[in-house]
């Protein structure tokens, strides 16, 4: 039995008590011990793949903060790593692949993994970190959308423009939906595998949809997304598996999103949560969205905004409070630590 399960209760629109709070990115590199661990590891895939220490930074943002809810730590781009395009990280430049994903030839040449094998380290880490919450509070799994990942994949890292994957989407629309049909098969057996390892819910992590063009949003990514929903194990345990979608930018789809069947939908904070949720009325809850550069500001300006995006939700269940993308590495923690201890002060934690 879960010690603290307001997050799901709140994913569910159930009765809670205050709005649960967690942030995205929370283990990572603005944390001195988690900087510490990763220089034990090696490189930062090597933590991943080590379950001992991808458990120990897991937690490390828990020991800090009241956090209610606790994600994997691991990255979206273990899937095309494991569909053998090798995935390095180059120092200061963020994600680069080996291999990309341009041609006929290699859009052919594109395969399912077997996530039993390729990607175990990863459902091995959900176990042990299962393990070690000793359910204190509840563990989100995630992935990347088949947009989102395809983005890495045919881009061959970050990119300011995504010119290759939207060339493609303009010029050969059947082999960017070939790319997306093998990632969607993928993403469905992976997120099913973490949560029959003990996700308790899940995250899609659509973190580049929000840059295509109304109606190619639609068809390139949001369908894809339908479909993983349509897709995964709902239940496990005895209990339901809440599904958050979160697309960055997605703001003027909410409508569309909601109508995947998940249970929440992830906000960037260019949205006014409030109108958001009038929006979307008691279909489905919402996630977020707090301006991670706002924790650049000082504590009383950090919590200002805090009270004002729980103001304009309006209170009651089906609001989880996020940041509107991940933290960065420069936050100083103690206004990681602000944002966290006014959620729960404004919101009525006893
Ligand atoms: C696009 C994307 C990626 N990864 C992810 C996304 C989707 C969310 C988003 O839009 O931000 C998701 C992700 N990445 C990471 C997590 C772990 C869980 C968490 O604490 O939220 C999660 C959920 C760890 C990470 N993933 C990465 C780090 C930093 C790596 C390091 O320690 O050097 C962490 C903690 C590396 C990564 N991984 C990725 C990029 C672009 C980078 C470089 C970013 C940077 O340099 O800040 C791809």
């Amino acid at each position: 039995m879960l010690k603290n399960d307001t997050f799901l209760r709140a994913l569910l629109r159930e009765p809670v008590e205050y709005t649960p709070v967690w942030m995205m990115r929370q283990a990572g590199r603005y944390l001195p011990e988690y900087c510490a661990t990763r220089k034990n590891a090696g490189s930062f895939l090597q933590l991943c793949k080590n379950t001992e220490l991808a458990t120990e930074v897991t937690l490390q943002p828990l020991d800090r903060f009241p956090l209610d809810a606790a994600i994997l730590f691991s990255d979206i781009l273990t899937v095309p790593d494991a569909m053998g395009l090798g995935l390095y990280f180059a120092e200061g430049e963020g994600p680069k692949f080996e291999r990309t994903v341009r041609t006929e030839e290699d859009v052919a040449k594109l395969f399912v993994p077997d996530v039993g094998t390729e990607l175990k380290y990863v459902t091995d880490a959900v176990s042990s970190i299962r393990k070690a919450l000793d359910n204190r509070v509840p563990l989100i799994g995630f992935s990347g959308s088949p947009y989102t990942l395809a983005c890495y994949m045919v881009e061959g890292g970050s990119s300011s423009d995504y010119r290759t994957i939207k060339t493609m989407m303009y010029a050969r629309p059947d082999l960017l939906h070939r790319i997306l049909e093998v990632n969607t098969l993928t993403v469905i057996d992976y997120l099913n595998a973490q949560i029959e390892a003990g996700a308790q819910a899940v995250q899609i992590f659509d973190s580049w949809g929000g840059s295509l063009p109304f109606g190619k949003y639609q068809e390139f990514s949001l369908q894809y997304m339908a479909r993983i929903v349509a897709g995964l194990k709902r239940e496990h345990d005895g209990r339901r598996v809440p599904v958050i979608v979160f697309t960055k930018g997605g703001g003027q789809w909410l409508e569309d999103i909601a109508e995947t069947g998940c249970d929440a939908i992830g906000l960037d904070w260019t949205t006014d949560i409030g109108a958001a949720r009038r929006r979307v009325g008691d279909k489905v809850a919402l996630q977020g969205n707090f301006d991670p550069v706002a924790l650049f500001a000082p504590p009383a300006a950090i919590e200002a905004e805090v009270e004002r995006i729980l103001t304009s939700y309006g209170g009651g269940t089906g609001h989880v409070f996020n940041l509107g993308h991940g933290i960065s590495q420069f936050t100083n923690p103690d206004h990681a630590a602000a944002l966290v201890a006014a959620v729960h002060r404004f919101s009525g934690k006893k």
